[in-house]
């Protein structure tokens, strides 16, 4: 294997809106890009539109490129690496197509790169972090991810669309341009918070139900809307605290102090501000690319086409076609060793236990659990939450213990001081305990509240205590649960437990069949179906 030290890779970059190339030199880890951006005169990015202005100035920022890559050697570049996908079709066909002809002529190798991955790669990257979880805020994307075990593993992302596609939804609502999330950040600086949806599923979240709420409380129809502004800002507080919740349950749940961000929507100063005081708060380090790198760029595209190259990861031309639904987490990673796995949260066996939302303190035979107060959300969002969460959680955790379901005795609840006391129950975490056995349990346990018509919303290996004794499964911290029949909604609870097993352990595929299998021996065979619904899902929207 060689070093990437010693490359210069010519990167191309035209997944959607920027026609983008750049060169990077590994001796001097410098990136020099050149970008033409496409704006479209009305509505948002048309493809054709989009494949015409990379067909007209992809070969041009590709040739400026090069040309500076000549003046300073005989031997410009060692490879070309290109966007493979995700993006649009019409567009990275041209891109592939600029990057294949440009090997062959300098008779170098070809360099397939995830696009998605390049994101985050280059946050690392610069910041020198060594397994970071990484936070991709992008236009038509949004997930939280992590590595083991030779893979980004998604540990949470959008159930529908991608956080910049959402943002730009409203502003073409409102009649302005593409793009525009930063209008929305201008207009927000003005604005006063409003309440508006606020939806996260375990490290889940989805926008559509933010977004028409926003676009309702804007339009007149013959009464007063809230003022733009005000809805800009509500859109950003409730939006930003959706990706940061989910930041800081993953930075709990792997127990990593690292956090990177990525993609377009990373430029935007209040999300970036909301990630560092997250950060501080629980003693973690923030890192925030500069502009250059967060927007779409071929420089990410050739730093990380150079660790792809020295790891000898490159496509012959006859394999380089392109993929507009390439996931992250299909993509081997071959410039990283396997034991470079994000950290796995050791086990707490203190008094007092600091999870995502709340403190947690033992006293004898009583759990104290406390939701703190959390600086990077606005204040009135802030209680709203901890109060609905705290009053919903005293609720299912009785509601479960009702339908069979062992859960601790609920002893007292404070709304005031967003507090409960419960019974103590269980020796371990799933996390500690886990085994067909115990992952089967929690799946029939699911089963069995989703016939009772409500979901657990967060059921990760953390939220389940085993007692070994007695061979308990008890489910804990029903705070983001709610009542719902649709078998979307308790799919999202089997969907969410998988995902945690693949955080947590190399053996997720095998316990999560057996979850599976035991979930349908109790529940709904149609929330199986809806889980592979959700799971083939290209959510690249
Ligand atoms: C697949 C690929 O083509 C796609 N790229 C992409 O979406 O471009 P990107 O440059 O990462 O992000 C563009 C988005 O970033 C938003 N954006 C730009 N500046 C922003 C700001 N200050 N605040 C909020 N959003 C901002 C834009 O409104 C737009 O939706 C992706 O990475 O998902
Ligand atoms: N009733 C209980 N009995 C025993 N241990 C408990 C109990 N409730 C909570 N704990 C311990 O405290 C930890 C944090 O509790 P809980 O999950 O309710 O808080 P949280 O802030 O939502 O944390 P997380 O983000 O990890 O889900 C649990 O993982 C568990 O180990
Ligand atoms: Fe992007």
């Amino acid at each position: 294997m060689g070093s990437a030290s010693d490359v210069r890779v010519l990167g191309i970059e035209g997944t959607a809106w920027a026609a983008s190339a750049a060169l990077y030199d590994g001796a001097t880890d410098s990136v020099h890009i050149e970008t033409e951006a496409y704006q479209p005169e009305s509505g948002g990015l048309h493809p054709r539109e989009a494949a015409e202005h990379m067909a007209e100035h992809l070969p041009k920022v590709a040739e400026s490129v090069l040309e500076r890559a000549r003046n300073e050697r005989d031997q410009p570049i060692d490879a070309v690496a290109f966007s493979r996908g995700p993006g649009l079709g019409p567009c990275l066909r041209l891109a592939g197509t600029t990057a294949r002809a440009l090997a062959q002529r300098l008779d170098v190798p070809l360099v397939g790169v995830n696009h998605m991955v390049a994101h985050l790669e280059i946050g690392r990257h610069l910041s020198g972090f060594s397994s970071p979880v990484c936070l991709n805020a992008s236009g038509a994307n949004a997930h939280i991810l992590g590595y083991r075990n030779g893979r980004y593993r998604v540990l949470g992302e959008t159930m529908d669309t991608g956080v910049g596609n959402a943002i730009d939804k409203f502003t073409r609502h409102v009649g302005w341009s593409h793009p525009g999330g930063p209008k929305v950040e201008e207009a927000a600086a003005n604005g006063s918070y409003v309440d508006l949806p606020y939806v996260v599923k375990g490290m889940d979240f989805s926008f559509s139900g933010i977004m028409s709420a926003a676009k309702d409380a804007v339009d007149t129809d013959g009464q007063s809307g809230a003022p733009v502004e005000d809805v800009c800002h509500g859109l950003q507080e409730n939006i930003f605290a959706m990706l940061t919740e989910v930041a800081e349950r993953a930075l709990s749940l792997t127990g990593s102090s690292e956090l990177v961000l990525g993609g377009g929507v990373g430029q935007n100063q209040r999300l970036q501000s909301m990630l560092a005081s997250m950060c501080e708060q629980r003693g973690a380090d923030f890192f925030a690319p500069e502009n250059r790198f967060l927007r779409d760029n071929a420089g990410m595209i050739a730093v990380l086409g150079a660790k792809m190259y020295a790891a000898g990861d490159t496509v012959a031309i006859d394999d380089s076609g392109i993929d507009s639904n390439f996931r992250p987490d299909e993509v081997p990673v071959t410039w990283r060793d396997d034991d470079e796995t994000v950290a796995v949260a050791p086990i707490q066996t203190a008094e007092t236990v600091t999870g995502a939302e709340a403190t947690v303190r033992q006293d004898g035979d009583k759990i104290i659990k406390r939701r703190n107060p959390r600086e990077y959300r606005h204040p009135t969002l802030d209680e709203q939450l901890r109060k609905r969460r705290t009053r919903q959680e005293a609720r299912l955790t009785q509601a479960a213990r009702k339908a069979g379901v062992p859960t601790p005795l609920v002893r007292d609840v404070d709304l005031a001081k967003t507090t409960l006391v419960f019974q103590h129950v269980g020796d371990r975490d799933l996390r500690a305990a886990l085994g067909t056995d115990t992952v089967e349990t929690t799946a029939r346990h699911l089963a069995r509240i989703h016939q009772h018509g409500f979901v657990h919303g967060d059921p990760t290996t953390r939220n389940v205590r085993v007692d070994d004794a007695s061979e308990t499964v008890f489910l804990i911290d029903f705070g983001l649960g709610y009542h719902t029949d649709a078998p979307e909604d308790h799919a999202m609870d089997l969907h969410v437990l998988a995902q945690s097993l693949a955080g947590t352990t190399d053996d997720a595929n095998r316990l999560t069949e057996a979850a599976t299998r035991a979930y349908g021996t109790v529940g709904d065979a149609a929330v199986i179906d809806q889980l592979d619904e959700i799971e083939g899902r290209g959510r690249y929207q």
